[in-house]
């Protein structure tokens, strides 16, 4: 593109942690009655391993679909595209959560497939040829909810939103360190750990802090060019 960048300020998009359900839920109303939250995520991987996973999972996302529903935020399943089917919701695919082609078959075409790429322009590339909504970049930073994630460049960030495709980034990001890439297009920034793993009363004071953290992406636009 070589040319400033202006326009694009991030949306939040939320993603639970392993939390005991009713913790978990209280949060996820705290966080959504605030009205920041542009996307959330479903990813309950202590849940899905249980022996009775399927059914459980089932059980807690259509509770948070409900909730998501009733303030308007979109929700996506963390790798079962069958779940995000039969709730009429959207999908994350890690490379190793099944084929593109399977999920657009099944998901309906008006919500959101993510893919992740990790720092790879190349998979980047693959998730926009093949029909995904966003391609997920990190991790950023290292992650306490995913300390075995790889960390990404600078660079590899900046090459991957050259793509021509919607970046959610990911991993160790908080509302202070996000200003790391401020003034970079990106569609989504991703967050476990900085909200989900503080106590109830402060969910919706960070969210503020991570919302006056997007609103300098602006001023940063024009330091940045892609
Ligand atoms: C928005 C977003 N980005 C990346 C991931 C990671 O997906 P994956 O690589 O499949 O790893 P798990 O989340 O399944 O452990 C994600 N879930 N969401
Ligand atoms: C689920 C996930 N995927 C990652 C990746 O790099 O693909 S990092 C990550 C964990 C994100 O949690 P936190 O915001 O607490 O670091
Ligand atoms: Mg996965």
């Amino acid at each position: 593109m070589n040319h400033l960048q202006s326009a694009v300020v991030p949306q939040l998009y939320l993603l639970t942690n392993d939390d005991e359900f009713e913790r978990l839920y209280q949060k996820l109303e705290a966080a959504l009655a605030t009205g920041l939250v542009g996307l959330l995520q479903v990813r309950r991987k202590k849940t899905a391993a249980l022996p009775d996973g399927t059914a459980t999972l089932l059980a807690e996302a259509k509770q948070i679909v409900e909730l998501a529903r009733r303030y308007q935020v979109p929700v996506v399943i963390n790798d079962d595209s069958a779940l995000a089917a039969k709730l009429g919701v959207g999908v994350h695919l890690g490379q190793q959560d099944g084929k593109m082609v399977d999920a657009k078959r099944q998901i309906s075409p008006d919500q959101i497939i993510g893919r992740t790429c990790h720092g790879q322009v190349a998979l980047v590339k693959e998730a926009k040829q093949q029909g995904a909504d966003y391609a997920a970049m990190g991790a950023v930073f290292a992650s306490t909810t995913k300390p075995k994630a790889d960390t990404i460049s600078y660079q590899q960030l900046k090459e991957g939103c050259q793509q021509g495709i919607d970046i959610c980034v990911i991993g160790g990001l908080s509302a202070e360190n996000v200003g790391a890439l401020a003034g970079l297009p990106i569609k989504y920034v991703a967050v476990v750990g900085d909200i989900m793993d503080l106590p109830i009363a402060q969910i919706a004071p960070r969210c503020q802090q991570w919302q006056q953290a997007f609103a300098k992406w602006h001023a940063a636009a024009g330091d940045v060019k892609v």
